[in-house]
């Protein structure tokens, strides 16, 4: 097995897949000296719980939360795996979150999930057979949102109720520790609000903190990104991704429907302790190509982009979404 270890760059792993012989070279390096490992991987194998973090970059705290620092350090411990379809990305997704959900149970004595909304959620599926749906310590599961439409919880927009019907109303998460927006406020208030929750969490000691940033530690936060490289409610562009005080803020102008969110902020996103980011689709290959590939020279980060996590940060990618790589 060939494998290869970067300071600076995404390390790449590939599982059953056969990138497409037009890929000559990913950041930079010959195909031939990135890495490849086996599909199913135990968080052993991957490192899981030990991260390195004597490879990330080394900012002084002013630096860490500025859009140059966030890229900095996004930039320095980020694994790629490409799957060839989005079910072997499903079947790797439930394999990983189990395992963290068994080390984080064991080590902390609960398990503090973030979900986004979108097409993340369906590939959770597999949580939901045999062998994770009655293995998990479902009991200990804590769930958020890295962001939310300021909708009603029972409206076709709420990513609460994509969860709820596709995910959660299957598993016996206790309904106590399943953290949905107050939906009778205000966007601004319900961002208010559900930072205040966080902060009662983190002062009970169900959530984790950061000994680095200060903010809020979740163990694993399980995006998804846009066609246009943005991932919770933080869009390209967009004033809120400098937002370096706040933990959860609220956007009016959302570009894609609906226009009101509320999101996490990215230092909040930043000092999770494990990521996954969930990319499939041809739609979404030319924010990959300008995330991971050549595309993005002379431009500006994308949100993905700006994004990381203080243990371990992996994209799920299918082969579609690679095809511009
Ligand atoms: O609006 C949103 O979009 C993103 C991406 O959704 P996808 O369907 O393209 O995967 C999602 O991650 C975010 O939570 C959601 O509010």
């Amino acid at each position: 097995m060939a494998s290869l270890s970067l300071s600076s760059s995404p390390t790449f792993l590939r599982t059953r897949s056969t990138i497409s012989s037009s890929v000559r070279s990913l950041c930079g390096l010959p195909i031939s000296k990135l890495s490849f490992r086996s599909p199913d991987r135990s968080p052993a194998a991957l490192g899981v719980g030990k991260a390195d973090c004597s490879r990330r970059f080394q900012l002084r705290p002013t630096e860490a939360f500025s859009p140059a620092g966030m890229a900095a350090a996004a930039a320095a411990e980020k694994k790629v795996e490409v799957f060839d379809t989005e079910e072997n990305i499903a079947v790797s997704l439930a394999k990983y979150t189990a395992d963290l959900s068994d080390k984080f149970c064991k080590e902390r004595g609960s398990f503090t999930v973030v979900l986004s909304g979108g097409s993340l959620i369906n590939s959770l599926r597999k949580l939901l057979e045999p062998p994770y749906k009655d293995s998990i310590d479902w009991s200990k599961w804590h769930v958020f949102w890295v962001d939310e439409r300021v909708v009603p919880k029972n409206h076709e927009d709420s990513n609460y109720k994509l969860a709820l019907d596709l995910f959660l109303s299957k598993v016996p998460i206790p309904p106590g520790n399943v953290y949905a927006i107050n939906d009778a406020l205000s966007a601004e208030g319900a961002a208010d609000d559900y930072e205040a929750c966080l902060k009662r969490l983190v002062s009970s000691g169900v959530i984790a903190k950061s000994k680095a940033s200060g903010f809020p530690k979740l163990d694993l936060q399980l995006l998804g990104m846009g066609p246009d490289g943005h991932i919770a409610s933080l869009f390209p562009g967009h004033p809120l991704c400098k937002e370096s005080k706040k933990w959860v803020t609220h956007i009016l102008d959302s570009p894609k429907p609906p226009p009101q969110r509320i999101t996490f902020t990215f230092p909040v996103i930043n000092s999770s302790a494990y990521i996954a980011l969930v990319v499939c689709g041809s739609d979404k290959a030319d924010a990959v190509h300008r995330a991971l590939g050549s595309g993005g020279n002379n431009k500006e980060p994308l949100p993905c982009q700006l994004a990381s996590a203080e243990g371990e940060f992996k994209w799920f990618l299918d082969k579609a979404a690679t095809s511009k790589l």
